[in-house]
């Protein structure tokens, strides 16, 4: 019989949600937080949990040597959450961030701050180019330079830090959605990245079944975050 293939994190084992719009899924988290008093880190917690599960999942052999890319939101949360878990399971991880830790606030900041305290080799990336020495010792890149906070086109560091993946070879797991990829109609605001996997959060998007979205998502496979179902009750197939 061949492997048995457990649910990995995140493969909804009840149902599937239609694909979410941006202004959607960012209305859902908004709505955990405001009405239902569901701390963001909790979901940023499950998100980067789930997120480390399917990266293990996809490598067959053992740990792996995995380069951590941390944009200034939430998305970079996420990747420092993902660094944590992995970290913890043995796997070698650097974590660099697009910005100095006093241009962090709130759930990000307190990741980074959390790296620190444990001893993480973790730094800002003062170069674009600083990135290349990294990119070669790396198995793996986690992209969580951009999500769902991308709102116009790629430029400056982040734009050359998606170029340098792109042209590394690197495989990449991206975080939510390949950073410059418009969540809405799949294509790139510029440059996007282009990914082995896509660990989405919640539910797929829109703009992933777009022509030519899949040469930048790579497999999809979504994240449950702990979202209440009462904020999902809208998005399920109707029956
Ligand atoms: N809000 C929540 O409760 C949760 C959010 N999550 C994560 O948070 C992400 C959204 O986070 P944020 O709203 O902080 O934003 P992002 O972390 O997606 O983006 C970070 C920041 O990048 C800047 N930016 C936007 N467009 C840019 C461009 N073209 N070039 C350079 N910089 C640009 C903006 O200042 C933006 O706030 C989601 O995609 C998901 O990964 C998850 O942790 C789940 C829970
Ligand atoms: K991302």
């Amino acid at each position: 019989m061949g492997r048995r293939r457990h649910l990995a994190p995140g493969d909804d084992p009840v149902t599937t949600l239609r694909p979410l719009s941006r202004d959607e899924v960012r209305r859902i988290d908004g709505r955990a937080a405001e009405e239902l008093g569901l701390p963001t880190i909790v979901l940023m917690e499950n998100a980067g949990r789930g997120a480390a599960g399917l990266l293990v999942g996809a490598r067959e052999s053992g740990p792996a040597r995995v380069l951590v890319l941390c944009g200034p939101g939430n998305n970079g949360g996420d990747g420092a959450v993902v660094a944590r878990h992995l970290d913890a399971w043995g796997w070698p991880v650097r974590v660099r961030w697009t910005v100095p830790d006093d241009r962090l606030r709130g759930d990000p900041a307190l990741q980074r701050s959390v790296l620190g305290r444990a001893g993480f080799d973790q730094g800002t990336i003062a170069d674009p180019s600083a990135i290349d020495e990294d990119l070669r010792w790396a198995d793996w890149v986690v992209d969580a330079l951009l999500g769902t906070g991308l709102a116009r086109e790629v430029e400056g560091p982040i734009r050359a830090i998606i170029e340098a993946v792109n042209a590394s070879g690197t495989p990449v797991l991206a975080l939510d959605l390949p950073s410059g990829l418009d969540c809405d109609t799949g294509r790139p605001l510029g440059e996007a990245i282009r990914a082995r996997m896509t660990a989405t959060f919640v539910s797929s998007k829109l703009g992933f079944d777009a022509p030519g979205a899949s040469g930048y998502t790579g497999e999809v496979r979504v994240v449950d975050i702990g979202v209440p179902g009462l904020l999902l009750e809208p998005f399920r197939p109707r029956a």
